[in-house]
């Protein structure tokens, strides 16, 4: 991705989201300037993956800020202002990390909470460049040929997905810049197609070899052996290595471990979440049935017919080959848990 285009950015007033929900076809931001026009973008994944709204989430104590000297909130107004926010999405533990961590900076003024924002996103970017060489490098060593690898992925993990670069598929940059990639089978993505829409337009932009290929499509590349390895993001990692991941994760790690190949997460330590002992402890968001009952807003199921619509689902650690962080490489199945081994 060029970059120019970043998927959060503060405009000195307020942010500009890259609306996620155009592209590839259309370029184009969103302006917000109020808390509800951010709840809204994050909730409608104008803004999405984990780090991207963990950085949105932090500038937006900045707007909440803004919004309440130009409307007289209280302090406490804005507190209940900047609350929303971190409730927006619910599974993602790096939004309401992100948020907190600026608030520890709301007494101080909006110059302070600026300047933490910039370096929650600054610090991102530097982690995930730091996850994409620890990536690359475990894969390399483990790898049973010396030939490029051919790697899966799901959802979208980019530069779109974090603040730049990023962690699943900053590791499959570093590969391919490496000249160890062959090629990537990038999985659709439901609900809104985050796979087939924006990690194939990344990968194109880098000029990166793939194919995009239904979700229920990976089971069976995997095992027929056309794949090395999968890496996927994460949006919340439990204390023994359960790992929240878009919807269809699970089944990716399942062959995965069927077929006796590595499933990697890549992950900042911001999406470790300490406090949470296991996987059976993460919120998943349920989303509103018309995303699956419909199709580009068209119904496709037949009255009568529910939807089931969870976002994100659970892969158990001890599915988990490696946990790839900035600060290195835990093998979680292996017995390497976050909890023993990150505080
Ligand atoms: C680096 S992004 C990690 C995760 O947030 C990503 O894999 C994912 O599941 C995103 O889901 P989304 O619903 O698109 O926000």
């Amino acid at each position: 991705m060029s970059q120019e285009l970043r998927a959060v950015d503060w405009t000195g007033t307020g942010l500009a989201l890259l609306d996620q929900t155009q592209l590839p076809h259309r370029t184009g931001t969103v302006n917000v300037q109020d808390v509800d026009t951010l709840v809204d973008a994050i909730r409608r994944l104008v803004v999405r993956g984990a780090p991207a709204i963990g950085a949105a989430g932090a500038y937006g104590v900045a707007l909440a800020l803004l919004q309440g000297e130009r409307e007289g909130w209280s302090k406490a107004e804005v507190r209940t202002a900047v609350a929303r926010i971190r409730e927006a999405r619910p599974t993602a533990v790096n939004l309401m990390v992100c948020v907190d961590r600026v608030m520890t900076r709301f007494a101080d003024g909006l110059g302070a909470v600026l300047e933490e924002a910039a370096a929650v996103q600054r610090e991102d970017v530097e982690a995930n460049r730091a996850m994409g060489a620890f990536g690359a490098d475990w894969l390399l060593k483990k790898a049973r040929e010396d030939r490029p690898l051919r790697i899966l992925t799901h959802c979208n993990t980019g530069a779109l997905a974090t603040a730049g670069w990023g962690t699943a598929l900053g590791v499959i940059r570093e590969l391919h810049a490496r000249g160890r990639l062959e090629v990537v089978y990038a999985d659709e993505t439901r609900p809104l197609l985050q796979g087939s829409r924006l990690t194939a337009w990344e990968l194109v932009q880098e000029g990166i070899p793939h194919y995009v290929q239904a979700d229920g499509a990976a089971a069976g590349t995997v095992l027929r052996g056309e794949v090395d390895a999968a890496i996927v993001g994460a949006d919340r990692i439990a204390a023994n290595g359960d790992t929240a991941n878009k919807v269809g994760t699970v089944g990716v790690a399942l062959a995965c471990a069927y077929a006796g190949i590595p499933f990697l997460v890549a992950a900042p330590t911001t999406t470790v979440d300490l406090a949470t002992a296991t996987g059976d402890d993460i919120h998943i968001e349920l989303r509103g049935e018309d995303e699956i009952l419909e199709w580009a807003g068209v119904r496709t199921a037949p009255a009568g017919s529910r939807g089931h619509n969870p976002a994100f689902d659970v892969t158990p650690g001890r599915l988990v080959t490696a946990l790839v962080t900035e600060r290195g490489v835990l093998e979680v199945s292996a017995g390497e848990l976050p909890g023993n081994r990150l505080p």
